[in-house]
C-alpha cells in the first residue's frame, strides 16, 4: 500500500520534533527539552497497520524556499499539520500559516490542513478556548478574503504532556484511512451486539486510535482505554515472550519491542465498569468499556470479538 504522508510544519521551536518523538518514538515528554533544532527535512517512516510517513520540516524554511521542491512535496502529502506555539505571540505563526495554506492548496486542493494549537498545558481552560477562537477566526477571515473558503481546515488544542496530542494525531490519521467507514460500521455492530458502551481500535505502537464507534468520544474514556494499552505493554515487556534474534525490518522491531501477541486483558473497576482488551492483529488492539452486568455473558463478547477480528482482516486484505 502506498504510504500516506503527513507533513509537520510551523515556526522554529513550536514543538514539531517533540510531537514526532513523543507520539512515534515514545520519548518521555520531559526529555524533549533537550532536542536540538531541526536543520534539515527529517523523514520518519512508520510501518504499522498502514504505512505512513511523518516529515518534520525545519522551522526556518518557508514554502517559497527554492532548496525544496514544494510542488512535489505537497502533491505527495495527505495532511499538513501546522504547529502553533500557543504560549508565544502567534501573529507571525498565523501569517506563515496563511502563506503555507495558500501554497499547499494551490498545488494539492485535496490536502487536509490540521492546525495544532500547541503547548496548551500552560494555559487555563478559559484562555485555551479564547485562544482557539481567536486563531480560528483570524485564519478563516484571512482565507475567505483570499477566496479560499473551501479548504479542509481543522483546529486541535494539543500538548505533549497529556493525551491530547495522541487524540489529535488519531483524528488526522483517520482522515487518511480509506477503510474508516467500514471499520466504524463494524465497531457499531460489535458494540450493539455485545452491549459495549464504547470501543476503540488502537494502533498499539503509537497509541493512536484508528477508529471508534459512533457514540461521542469523551476524553476520560479515551484516556483510560489508552492507559490500558500502556499496562499491557509494560506487563508484556516484563513477562512476555521475546525473540532475541535481530529484527529484519521495522515492523518486526516494533512487534518485538511491544510483545502483545495474543494479548488479552480484563480489568474490573470499582465503578462497575469493565475494561476489556483483545489483540486484533500484530498492530491493532480492540479496547472496550462495558458495564459489569453486561459482561456476565463474556462468552458472547469473546465470540463477537472473533467475528470482528476476521472482518478487520478482510477489510485490510481488500
Ligand atoms: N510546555 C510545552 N512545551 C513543549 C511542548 N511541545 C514541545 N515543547 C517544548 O518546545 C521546545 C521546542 O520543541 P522542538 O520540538 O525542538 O521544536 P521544533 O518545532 O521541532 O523546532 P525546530 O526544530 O527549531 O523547527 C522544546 O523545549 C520542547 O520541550 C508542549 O506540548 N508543551
Amino acid at each position: 500500500m502506498k504510504p500516506r504522508k503527513i507533513l509537520l510544519m510551523g515556526l522554529r521551536r513550536s514543538g514539531k520534533s517533540s510531537i514526532q518523538k513523543v507520539v512515534f518514538h515514545k520519548l518521555p515528554p520531559n526529555e524533549t527539552l533537550f532536542l536540538e533544532s531541526t536543520s534539515k527535512l527529517t523523514k520518519d517512516h512508520i510501518s504499522s497497520f498502514i504505512d505512513f510517513s511523518v516529515w518534520d520540516f525545519p522551522g526556518q524554511v518557508d514554502v517559497f524556499d527554492t532548496a525544496f521542491d514544494f510542488e512535489s512535496i505537497f502533491n505527495q502529502v495527505g495532511a499538513l499539520v501546522f504547529v502553533i506555539d500557543a504560549q508565544d505571540d502567534y501573529l507571525e505563526a498565523l501569517s506563515r500559516l496563511y502563506i503555507t495554506i495558500s501554497r499547499a492548496v494551490a498545488i494539492n486542493p485535496q490536502i487536509f490542513i490540521e492546525v495544532f494549537i500547541h503547548k496548551v498545558d500552560g494555559l487555563s481552560d478559559d484562555f485555551k478556548i479564547d485562544t482557539q477562537r481567536d486563531i480560528q477566526q483570524r485564519t478563516q477571515d484571512e482565507l475567505s478574503d483570499a477566496g479560499l473558503e473551501n479548504v479542509s481546515l481543522s483546529f486541535h488544542l494539543t500538548s505533549i504532556f497529556d493525551h491530547s496530542i495522541f487524540e489529535a494525531f488519531s483524528r488526522v490519521i483517520q482522515k487518511l484511512i480509506p477503510q474508516l467507514p467500514a471499520l466504524e460500521n463494524l465497531l457499531n455492530i460489535f458494540c450493539s451486539n455485545s452491549l459495549v458502551e464504547k470501543a476503540f481500535l488502537f494502533d498499539v505502537y503509537s497509541k493512536i486510535y484508528v477508529a471508534t464507534d459512533s457514540s461521542p468520544v469523551d476524553v476520560q474514556s479515551y484516556e483510560i482505554c489508552s492507559d490500558v494499552i500502556d499496562v499491557i505493554l509494560d506487563f508484556g515487556s516484563i513477562y512476555g515472550t521475546s525473540n532475541s534474534s535481530k529484527p529484519t525490518d521495522d515492523s518486526e522491531a516494533i512487534a518485538q519491542r511491544y510483545p502483545i501477541d495474543e494479548a488479552s486483558s480484563v480489568i474490573r473497576l470499582s465503578t462497575g465498569l469493565v475494561l476489556f482488551l483483545r489483540e486484533v492483529n500484530q498492530f491493532l488492539a480492540l479496547v472496550c468499556i462495558i458495564r459489569a452486568e453486561n459482561f456476565e455473558k463474556s462468552g458472547l463478547v469473546e465470540y463477537n470479538v472473533q467475528c470482528f477480528q476476521k472482518a478487520v482482516q478482510k477489510i485490510f486484505q481488500l
